[in-house]
């Protein structure tokens, strides 16, 4: 019998077809989204289309983990308002403070939501499009996700509007202790009550059937869906590099941390999945081989090639702006130039940059939970990068485990719909075999020259 695990992220749609007996991927396809931060939510059901149109009639159960937090706005009709404004469009910044004073402030927002709102957030796009575009906040009847939008095409009944806590708890307008909508403050954000997707009942809830008759789980946010791909227990940290880079704790417990540096969002078992969240991942690095006018491998290679530190060049990458920490204007900066910089060191000062960023997230979501993590499993794409794997340790100080290069957010989401079709109290026992892991000497000057040129966090 096989389910089907879609992960509908930022730069592409993947679909995995797994045998549920072993958790064996027996197929798959990938499909590319537009590039940008704002999109044509319909361009992700083409990408769908692609990927799960063959793969779908032979899977017994369905469901979607998909990027978070992004604002799709529909009409009466159930047709989309406007491009989707996704969770790495930082034009919202100045709503996001507006939010959290109207909240009471950053130690009662995270009290109140799990979270100091961000620009990330579903209700500051809303707040956002109040302002700037009334005609489209007036028109906008319902407000989806995006794998709440991807669930909705995959479903016979196209008046499905289903989501689960994991993903909601990333809107601002959630509650997770109460586990509930806080439909007032969706509300506030836009100027007019707005219908929300019923939230599933349990974390393996069947919402639908597609056309074909397969059963369709709630499907999740896409760090949720990975945690679940993983089978990340309490304690253990997700370190994944995909157009985000994201740090994350599966937590028996909530988190409320009014720094805000660390989110304090559901998951997708029923427990917490506090994280830390950068807008600036795996982009550095292709940013960074572009300028060199080399390959994936050929960055490897070069950065490979320098030594920890890269003669004393220090990268802080915040190319787009940055959400952790909260520096939405900021750009990118590069220190230590010297006339015998190599492109061996701008390599090698790319992917410290990216490895001090998550050393910082983790630092960060270890300081916000109170818990030292007890493993750190690196995942998504440029995990594949063998630069990535082998100074990872380094750069953070500790043993850094890597599991076989796999789609994780798609391989949760098909466990979420194997848990779905059996209905049993606990998700099928899938474990990836196979993983690495990777040690190395701590290089902690690394890290202290980045902190030097990042400055204060707050
Ligand atoms: N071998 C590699 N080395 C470094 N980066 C890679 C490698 N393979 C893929 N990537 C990068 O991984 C990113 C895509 O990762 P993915 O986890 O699929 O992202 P997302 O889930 O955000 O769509 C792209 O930016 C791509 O360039
Ligand atoms: O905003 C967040 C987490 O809060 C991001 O992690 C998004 O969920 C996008 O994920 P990727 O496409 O980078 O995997």
């Amino acid at each position: 019998m096989f389910v089907l695990g879609i992960d509908s992220s930022t730069q592409s749609t993947k679909a995995l077809l797994v045998d549920t007996d072993t958790g064996a991927v027996v197929d798959e396809r990938r499909a590319p989204h537009p590039d940008g931060s704002e999109v044509d939510p319909r361009h992700w059901l083409e990408a769908l289309d692609a990927t799960a149109a063959d793969l779908l009639p032979r899977a017994e159960a369905v469901a979607v983990g998909g990027q978070q937090h992004g604002m799709v706005a529909l009409d009466e009709r159930g047709d989309v308002v406007r491009d989707a404004l996704l969770w790495n469009d930082t034009r919202s910044a100045p709503q996001a403070e507006q939010l959290t004073a109207e909240l009471g402030g950053p130690a009662a927002a995270a009290r109140r939501i799990g979270s100091v709102p961000v620009a990330s957030f579903t209700a500051t796009k809303l707040r956002w499009m109040a302002e700037h575009e009334p005609d489209n906040a007036a028109r906008t009847h319902s407000v989806l996700l995006p794998h709440d939008y991807v669930t909705r095409a995959l479903s016979a009944d196209e008046a499905l509007f289903a989501t689960d806590r994991g993903d909601a708890s990333g809107t601002g307008y959630f509650d997770p202790q109460a586990d509930a909508w806080a439909p007032e403050l969706a509300a506030s954000a836009i100027g007019h009550p707005i219908e929300l997707p019923t939230l599933a009942s349990a974390p393996n809830a069947v919402v639908g059937r597609t056309r074909g008759g397969a059963a369709i789980a709630a499907g999740t946010g896409d760090n949720m869906a990975a945690a679940l791909g993983l089978g990340l227990g309490p304690g253990e940290v997700s370190l994944s590099i995909g157009t985000s880079g994201v740090a994350a704790m599966v937590s028996p417990v909530p988190t409320a941390d009014p720094t805000g540096l660390v989110t304090g969002f559901a998951d997708a078992s029923g427990h917490f999945l506090p994280l830390a969240c950068t807008i600036n991942a795996a982009r550095i690095l292709d940013t960074t081989r572009l300028l060199l006018g080399v390959d994936h491998a050929g960055l490897d290679a070069l950065a490979l090639a320098s030594v920890a530190g890269a003669h004393g060049l220090t990268m802080l990458p915040y190319l787009d702006g940055e959400r952790t920490p909260s520096r939405p204007y900021a750009t990118g900066t590069l220190a230590g130039l010297t006339s015998r910089t190599s492109r061996e060191d701008l390599a090698r000062a790319a992917v410290e940059a990216l490895l001090c960023s998550l050393a910082d997230a983790v630092a960060f979501l270890e300081a916000a939970t109170g818990v030292t993590a007890q493993r750190i499993v690196l995942i998504g794409g440029g995990a594949r990068s063998e630069a990535v794997r082998l100074i990872a340790p380094a750069v953070l100080g500790r043993p850094v485990e890597v599991p076989p290069p796999a789609e994780y957010v798609a391989l949760g989401a098909a466990r979420q719909a194997a848990w779905a079709l059996s209905g049993d109290r606990e998700p099928p026992a899938w474990r990836p075999a196979g993983t690495r892991i990777h040690e190395a000497d701590p290089t902690p000057e690394v890290l202290d020259r980045y902190r030097e040129l990042r400055g204060p966090v707050s």
